[in-house]
């Protein structure tokens, strides 16, 4: 039960859907019996445009490629009024606008992502270290270890330098995204950062990730890790990962970064997708609840996992690791916003087993001390 292998699907969504359902039920209207009268509903595209914040035009980005199948918006929406034969109507007078969800400003081209400084200073990685040690929860202002059903650790503000997250996602922009579609799981994702040489922010992470940050995970957790692997992924309307435990070859601790730079409002609120100005002090930063793509933990039980015994939200510059083990139990709970991608760069730390324990000699033997008591005869001769 590791994590998702190499096989692969073309995506099966294609376009906005709206056009494709009209041509094809207008060819079954035409049947003798009654017509049933047509849906009047206009169904959203769904389309996210990603741009810059004084430019409308700029780069519409590679998360348009999961933009939900018409399908799954009236599934994830719960709103399909009659099954499969139904005609949605793309009425004229309602005009649909792309959402667009502005990106703060960008961090300079040259600039590389740094590691937040106060998660370096020694005596919080002391701290850490023996909590972790302990299966003792530990919190700070930057980081979080809960130990329930298994140990996982949130750097809540990873990179010192936020900013550089919006060119993480510009870089994303120009990735070739690949489908991987199979009955345990459904989203995007990229080749390992290894073979992204181009992309000069997704390089400076994954320098990042090889250097400072597998040393920092090494000293906290006390494991022997030489080496990562990673890829970038994107979860759209629907997609999911289903229970699994990471365990593959000399993976020793997994890790993701989510990358969420945008601000939205809740969802009773009607405004969309704020700019990000921080204005509105009732806007969530990245992703709430309602949008789904929860890291779920799974508790273990003697035959495997039981039931999901913690939630974990994404949240933008968010690095969440735990170690690979046979109770690291966990999904990725169906993602439900229509309008925002879960995108994250996540991977794994590499490194040799841990030490088995030399064998232990056998118990000495248990002697029963002999006794002198007679043995007393019941039997009468
Ligand atoms: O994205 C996440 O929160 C977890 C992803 C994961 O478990 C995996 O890719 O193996
Ligand atoms: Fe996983």
């Amino acid at each position: 039960m590791n994590s998702p292998s190499k096989e692969n699907e073309k995506p099966t969504s294609s376009g906005t859907g709206v056009q494709d359902d009209a041509g094809v039920c207008e060819g079954e209207s035409a049947s003798s019996e009654a017509p049933r009268p047509p849906a009047k509903r206009p169904l959203s595209t769904a389309v996210i445009e990603i741009s810059d914040t004084d430019s409308d035009d700029s780069d519409v980005c590679a998360v348009n490629s999961y933009q939900a199948s018409a399908d799954e918006v009236k599934r994830i929406r719960g709103e399909s009024p009659w099954e499969d034969d139904s005609i949605v109507v793309d009425d004229n007078k309602v005009e649909i606008k792309p959402i667009v969800a502005q990106l703060n400003p960008r961090a300079n081209r040259m600039d590389d992502p740094k590691l937040n400084p106060a998660i370096k200073v020694q005596e919080t990685k002391d701290s850490l270290a023996a909590n972790w040690k302990d299966f003792k929860d530990f919190t700070n202002n930057e980081i979080t270890l809960t130990c329930d059903p298994f140990r996982v650790c949130l750097l809540n503000n990873f990179l010192a330098n936020p900013e550089i997250i919006n060119n993480i996602v510009d870089d994303m922009n120009t990735l070739d995204w690949e489908r991987k579609k199979m009955d345990l799981y459904q989203f995007h994702q990229t080749t390992d950062l290894a073979n992204l040489t181009w992309q000069r922010s997704i390089r400076g992470i994954y320098e990042l990730l090889k250097t400072e940050v597998m040393s920092w995970v090494s000293e906290v957790t006390g494991i022997e890790l030489t080496s990562v692997s990673a890829s970038c992924s994107l979860y759209g309307p629907g997609d999911h990962l289903l229970v699994h435990d990471d365990l593959l070859a000399d993976r020793r601790v997994a890790f993701i970064l989510y990358l969420a730079p945008w601000a939205i409002s809740p969802p009773a609120g009607t405004a969309g997708i704020e700019n990000g100005s921080g204005d509105n002090h009732k806007q969530e930063c990245g992703w709430g609840a309602h949008m789904g793509g929860a890291l779920e933990l799974l508790a273990r039980g003697e035959a495997g996992p039981t039931h999901v015994a913690r939630r974990l939200l994404p949240a933008n510059n968010r690095l969440a690791f735990f170690k690979v083990h046979t109770d690291s139990y966990h999904q990725v709970e169906e993602v439900l916003s229509l309008e925002l991608p879960r995108l994250s760069i996540n991977g794994w730390f590499h490194g040799p087993a841990p030490p088995t324990p030399p064998p232990q000699p056998p118990p000495p033997p248990v002697y029963i001390s002999p006794h002198n008591n007679p043995v007393r005869s019941y039997f009468l001769y």
